[in-house]
């Protein structure tokens, strides 16, 4: 393995924190620092530390990636600041605002807010990212590596669009997982064995969304690509897409998590 990233230090190592790290890992970790009070381990090629104070003295990341829970931000980030004189920040905290962090950071914080999604787990994530104030060319680029070295990235210049994406694709994996437990529960009302229900039911999702990742068609093209006129997607569709039924629940739902992550801020 060759060693192409520079040092790095991850605050947080959960689900999205240790999905990243592994593509950290496959791109080549010289120096990684954890911080993490309740991991039992150390993730395989980094050094676990409980919290900010037992850090190696002499560190000095090149990046700090802050993958902790928003509301746990007030508390913590203000031990990181010591860093913000060499480092950028890379948050992918819901909600939390550039603004926000650089106050509890020290206002000269190079930082940017970004919101992946867990299939950086399989290294198919999709991460949306928002550079504040200072963040020089090089500390975009590191960033840029970073966030994307899991999946693919894309960067926007507004950083309210942050909030809109975090309900679409921060939380999207949730929303088509949902389906796949709903199609195995409709699967069994209709009489279908168990695990034949459940096998059924996540083939089809995986090998949807495998499709649609190695189409160019729309996906609505791949819609209607399985609609046979009159016949039986036809019927189910009919149901889903009345405008009272998904059209407006997927709407609703989206404006609520929208709603939420510009709660978080605060
Ligand atoms: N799970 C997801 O799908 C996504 C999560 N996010 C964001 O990622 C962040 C983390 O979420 P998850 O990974 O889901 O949560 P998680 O609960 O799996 O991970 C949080 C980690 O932070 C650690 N932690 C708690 N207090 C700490 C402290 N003071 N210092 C260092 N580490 C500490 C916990 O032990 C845990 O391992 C959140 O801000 C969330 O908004 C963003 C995109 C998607
Ligand atoms: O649910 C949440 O708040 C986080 C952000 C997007 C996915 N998980």
């Amino acid at each position: 393995m060759t060693d192409t990233l520079p040092p790095l230090l991850l605050v947080g190592c959960g689900k999205m924190g240790g999905a990243m790290l592994a593509g950290w890992r496959e791109r080549g970790l010289s120096q990684a620092v954890v911080v993490d009070p309740f991991l039992a381990e150390a993730p395989q090629g980094a050094t676990l530390v409980k919290d900010a104070a037992a850090i190696p003295a002499g560190f000095a990341p090149a990046a700090v990636v802050l993958a902790i829970k928003p509301q746990e931000a007030a508390a913590t980030l203000p031990l990181y600041a010591r860093f913000a004189g060499g480092a950028v920040f890379a948050s992918v905290m819901a909600g939390k605002t550039i603004a926000g962090m650089r106050g509890l950071l020290g206002g000269g914080a190079a930082v940017v807010r970004a919101m992946p999604n867990t299939p950086a787990a399989v290294g198919r994530g999709f991460t949306v990212a928002c550079a504040g104030p200072g963040v020089s060319a090089a500390q975009r680029t590191l960033a840029d590596t970073l966030l994307g070295a899991s999946g693919e990235i894309a960067w926007v210049e507004e950083e309210g669009l942050l909030d809109p994406v975090t309900a679409v694709s921060g939380g999207g994996p949730a929303y088509v997982f949902l389906l796949a437990e709903l199609l195995e529960q409709a699967a069994i009302e209709q009489g279908i064995p168990a695990e034949l229900a459940r096998r059924m039911a996540r083939a089809t999702v995986a090998g949807s969304g495998a499709l649609l990742a190695a189409s160019t068609e729309e996906a609505a093209q791949l819609r209607k690509n399985v609609t046979s006129p009159k016949g039986t997607t036809e019927r189910a569709l009919a149901v889903m897409m009345d405008p009272a039924a998904w059209p407006d629940t997927i709407s609703r739902a989206i404006a609520a998590a929208t709603a939420r992550s510009r709660e978080l801020a605060g």
